[in-house]
């Protein structure tokens, strides 16, 4: 999976590529990121990016010229890719459209604007917007990095310990379970017996009614579409619940 990221502040998203998941997986070569400074693509001595906006206000616009540049020189190898602007009127971002652009398998091109935004002609050369939330944020370089990592979690060998991408319950709609690791028992707080007990499917099925009880608590539309399993184990839930 390859990504490429159009910003003016390429070290936001090298240092992000350094750690963890992703950076395990750029080292491994299973994935590839990209990045593009815009100032590389201006063609004044003071690399200028933005503007005044017409019709006056206040705020600068960022200027179409050096998008236009960067993604012309881009596109001259002819490989197919989506390119993607990151901004809060944007489709919004979920685990289903990560899938969705995992499984497309073009490479996908991050454009980060900042200040007020990008001059609108940018969206000519867009295929798509998309936004991570309903938050105002300073530039798209988060919204970026939220996409490179949710999609990469998805390339098989990126987790290293498969099983977690598939257990993700996320994966499956759900929130997650509660987690427990060492000590046993802190500043009075046990961990659940059914955790020490090494009786896995017993484990199994409680950390399913946890997430599902997490679900129903925090977020009670993810709960359709449930397997007779799933639903039975909510009906058991709900009559704890209301004893
Ligand atoms: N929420 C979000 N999900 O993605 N991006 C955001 C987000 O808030 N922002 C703030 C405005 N920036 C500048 C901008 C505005 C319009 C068009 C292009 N660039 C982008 C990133």
């Amino acid at each position: 999976m390859k990504f490429e990221v159009l910003t003016i502040f390429p070290e936001v998203i090298e240092c992000y590529l350094k750690h963890g998941v992703v950076g395990r997986a750029l080292n491994k070569g299973i994935a590839e990121v990209k990045v593009y400074n815009l100032r590389d693509f201006t063609t004044d001595r003071h690399r200028k990016v933005d503007d005044y906006p017409y019709g006056g206000g206040a705020g600068m616009v960022m200027q179409i010229e050096p998008f236009y540049n960067a993604l012309r020189h881009i596109k001259s190898d002819g490989i197919p890719r989506k390119v993607i602007l990151l901004s809060p009127q944007g489709r919004r971002f979920s685990q289903r459209i990560a899938k969705e652009f995992y499984k497309e398998e073009k490479t996908l091109t991050l454009i980060c604007g900042r200040y007020e935004g990008i001059d609108e002609r940018i969206k000519a050369f867009v295929d798509e917007e998309i936004s991570i939330g309903d938050y105002v944020l300073s530039g798209g370089e988060l919204a970026a990095l939220v996409i490179i990592d949710s999609v990469v979690r998805l390339i098989p060998g990126a987790l290293g310990d498969e099983l977690s991408a598939e257990e993700d319950s996320f994966m499956k709609g759900f929130l997650d379970y509660p987690h427990y690791t060492r000590p046993e028992e802190f500043e009075g707080m046990r961990v659940p017996d059914i955790l020490l007990s090494g009786d896995h499917k017993k484990i199994a099925l409680w950390r399913k009614k946890e997430a599902l009880r997490n679900t129903l608590k925090n977020r009670p539309d993810l709960l359709k579409n449930l397997s007779a399993e799933d639903m039975k184990i909510l009906k058991e839930l709900c009559s704890e619940i209301n004893k």
